[in-house]
């Protein structure tokens, strides 16, 4: 559905060389800083910065206004058309691959850029040094370089504070002063990705004054912690303006204390980095840069249940690492202490009935997590996914619906996210809506057209299935009927989310190659296959990674006390038998180092073959092991946990709970664990395993296969033992070559061990890969 260039008269052309123009518009005069303070003789100038910008924006590193976004959305995307990004799946590796070149490419533009903007600093400050910079008793800032002097502001407050430095969003949001304004629209537009790289501008007429011009603000502007807040203090010399609207944030502060501490602390921070930004390399994600909101039912530490919240809480990390701006959206089903109210309401219909939505944030390790608070989520902590059916439904729906606003409604660091260069991430069948509702309520009316999303499967079991009747609470135009409805062996013709939201997203991921794969055949598939293999042009397998400072047996706080240790490769040989016999001893296990520990974590459900453990723990006790076992679920597995231990009260436990602390001191001190899960998209037990020196036994599926390659004696290669079908001996062939193993050649052992620590499990190789996707989606058109 590629549209033609043509249709749009401001677009450069695809080939032109934007080197050239990055060498031109640099190369012009050096009043680049000395009329930072002169917006009106800047404008004169005209263009300068504003040409800088765009191509800075159009190199994803800018935050340029809704315009100049546009310009350097659509240039990408000629670009990408140029490239072929839309002529269909043969030529999209190429594209992909021409992508990156360019990407490349500008990258070695922007560094240059930056290093002449670095040069023109010093020169402009040496400047400064000569010439006089104060303010006068008007509260003007006067300048008088040595060679001008037509430089008195006649509106400061206009050039660089912001006409209304206090301007409220056309819902409610309140935005902090000192960003983008424009005074032909008086609306105070969310930057592009590379907010955090001190782009910041505020608009005068036709001219985009960075704040990197506003340099002198970080004369005056201070933070200090008092009482445990930041705040902002004034020396008395400060120009009433900048007094004004200095006061005006801290009242934001004290007003929206959602925003309070870290916002406060972001903005200032990335003014006060202006300087030493210069310095700094640009981005991982190079041109790419990119708005990212990844929205998910739980994450880590928050709300965690399983793997898509240890997901949640890592990958957006590794995002905002790569240069991206990246927040994570949550329901907010308990008080997260670190968030605060940032006093928006909302309401939106579900079912009929308006339910108002309000929203916490907070910002942690780059990331801005947004948390909404409803009661249809609060007191679910304990069981996030109860209640019937419907209940559950009804949640998503509203959770949806608020969530493809966020980006519109809820400042993070000040600033809306806004919907240009912004792609969402969703995940699972639980936010499979978003995708729709970003069609039905905006792109197909004109709105959010630069918006994409991408949609992850964790786990195709789940799928919001109902009766074809369930349509009705989505709140959808009719004729969207035909994206939920689905008609297979298992339902009949019902109503399926999942459905919609893979037929409706730009791309599609899965967490594995092996699942990517599965999930094409009728077995792997759970009747969603056939529009997965219609999608296949869409959609991509990656393998997760692990959170190096949560999973990290150096680091592990987990293993801090109780005999616990942290160790690493060098100490594994001490550090991981303390740990064990900690373990043993805690879980009041007989404590002895010879022999070997079985781990299992995980929910207790069908997926995960808990009942071929069951089949095998006579033979387990037979060989002397000991099996610790954690996990809840399915009620009768949780009571065969139990029996376990009352049964083997000399070799097995079953912990029957959710256990963080206890999931990572089984990690650290068990010498197997053990995965007979029937499927598993990726799996993460076996990765963080591998991570402690823990040597993984598990059945080839998913992205057990893909991760866990088998031990090879005779190359001395491989990562543990795998087996070949869900079968109870299976398993204990499995088991039982890792037993002799283990018992009889430690040199083999401890290849395996160190082989497993010394892999890059980490979140940044993902990223990467993530990232490509969300290029893709971005050049989807
Ligand atoms: N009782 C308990 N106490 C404490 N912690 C517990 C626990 N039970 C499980 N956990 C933790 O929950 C996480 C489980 O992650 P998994 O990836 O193994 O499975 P899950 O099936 O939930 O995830 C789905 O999504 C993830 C993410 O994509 C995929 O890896 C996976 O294959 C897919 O099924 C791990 O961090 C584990 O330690």
């Amino acid at each position: 559905m590629a549209s033609s260039i043509g249709s749009f008269p401001f677009l450069v052309e695809p080939n032109t060389d934007t080197s050239v123009l990055v060498q031109t518009r640099i190369n012009r005069p050096l009043r680049f800083q000395l009329f930072a303070y002169q917006p009106k003789k800047y404008a004169e100038l005209s263009g300068l910065h504003r040409s800088a910008s765009q191509h800075s924006e159009s190199a994803g590193l800018n935050c340029g206004r809704r315009r100049d976004l546009l310009w350097g959305t659509k240039h990408l995307r000629a670009v990408g058309k140029s490239m072929g990004a839309s002529e269909g799946n043969d030529g999209e590796e190429d594209v992909l691959q021409t992508s990156i070149e360019k990407s490349k490419k500008v990258l070695a533009m922007q560094r240059d850029l930056l290093q002449q903007i670095a040069e023109r600093r010093k020169l402009v400050s040496s400047i400064n040094s000569e010439g006089v910079l104060e303010p006068e008793g008007n509260g003007k800032f006067s300048y008088e370089p040595t060679d001008n002097s037509q430089s008195n502001v006649s509106n400061p407050q206009e050039a660089f504070v912001g006409r209304d430095s206090n301007v409220e969003s056309q819902n409610g949001g309140i935005f902090l002063s000192s960003y983008r304004h424009s005074n032909e629209e008086d609306i105070l537009e969310a930057p592009a990705a590379g907010i955090n790289r001190g782009f910041h501008e505020v608009e005068e007429g036709n001219d985009i004054i960075s704040s990197r011009e506003k340099a002198p603000t970080k004369l005056y502007i201070k933070e200090q912690v008092k009482d445990g807040r930041y705040e902002t203090v004034t020396p008395d010399t400060l120009p009433s303006y900048l007094t004004n609207s200095i006061e005006t944030s801290n009242l934001k502060v004290e007003h929206q204390d959602g925003m309070g501490k870290s916002s406060l602390q972001k903005t200032t921070d990335e003014v006060d980095n202006v300087e030493s930004e210069d310095e700094k390399s640009p981005p991982l994600a190079g041109a790419n840069v990119m708005n990212v909101i990844l929205v998910a039912a739980e994450c880590a530490p928050f709300v965690k249940t399983g793997g898509l919240g240890d997901v949640a809480g890592s990958l957006p990390k590794a995002l905002a690492r790569r240069g991206h701006r990246v927040m994570v959206v949550v329901p907010r089903y308990g008080n997260y202490g670190e968030s605060k109210d940032v006093g928006i309401r909302r309401m939106y219909k579900v079912d009929g009935q308006d339910v108002e939505v309000t929203y916490f944030q907070t910002y942690i390790d780059g990331v801005d997590f947004v948390f909404i608070d409803s009661h249809m989520f609060r007191h679910l902590e304990q069981n996030i996914y109860g209640g019937n059916r419907v209940d559950i439904l009804k949640r998503m729906v509203l959770f949806c619906k608020a969530a493809v606003e966020v980006p519109w409604y809820v400042p993070c660091g000040g600033v809306c996210y806004g919907d240009g260069n912004l792609v969402f991430i969703a995940n699972d069948w639980h936010t499979a809506l978003l995708p729709v509702y970003l069609k039905a309520y905006y792109r197909d009316h004109g709105l959010m057209q630069y918006t994409r999303s991408v949609l992850v499967i964790h786990n195709i079991a789940h799928q919001g299935r109902g009766p074809v009747d369930d349509f009705s609470k989505v709140d959808l135009p009719e004729h969207y009927i035909d994206l939920f409805k689905l008609d297979d062996p298992v339902g009949g013709e019902h109503f399926n989310i999942f459905a919609a939201g893979l037929k409706t997203a730009d791309r599609v991921v899965t967490v594995s190659h092996g699942y990517a794969w599965e999930l094409k055949t009728s077995e792997g598939g759970w009747g969603l296959h056939g529009i997965i293999n219609e999608m296949d042009w869409k959609f991509r397998g990656i393998v997760n990674g692990i959170d190096n400072k949560d999973w990290n047996p150096e680091l592990d706080i987990h293993l801090t006390s109780d005999g616990y240790t942290n160790y690493s490769l060098e100490t594994l040989q001490t550090g991981k038998p303390q740990c064990k016999a900690a373990l043993q001893k805690e879980l009041g296990l007989p404590v002895r180092e010879d022999v070997p520990l079985i781990g299992f974590i995980g929910r207790l459900d069908h997926q995960k073959g808990v009942d071929l453990i069951a089949e095998a723990i006579p033979w387990i006790v037979g060989q002397n092991a000991q099996l610790v076992m954690l996990g809840t679920g399915r009620p009768d597995l949780e009571q065969m946990l139990r029996q376990f231990e009352n049964q083997h009260r000399e070799n097995v436990r079953g912990w029957v709970g959710f256990s963080v602390k206890m999931a990572h001191r089984i990690t650290a001190g068990s010498d197997i664990l053990l995965m007979p899960s029937r499927f598993e998209p990726c799996g993460l037990n076996q990765l963080y395993a591998m991570n402690y020196g823990t040597v993984p036994v598990v059945h080839a599926v998913g992205g057990l296969r893909d991760t866990v390659q088998p031990f090879d004696p005779f190359q001395e290669s491989g990562l543990g033992w795998t087996f070949d079908s869900a079968d109870t001996n299976k398993l204990i062939h499995a088991l039982g070559n890792c037993l002799l193993t283990y018992r009889e050649y430690k040199k083999s052992w401890e290849g395996l061990q160190r082989r497993g620590m010394t892999q890059d499990l980490s979140w940044d190789n993902a990223a990467q890969h993530y990232e490509e996707v969300l290029v893709a989606a971005k050049f989807q058109w």
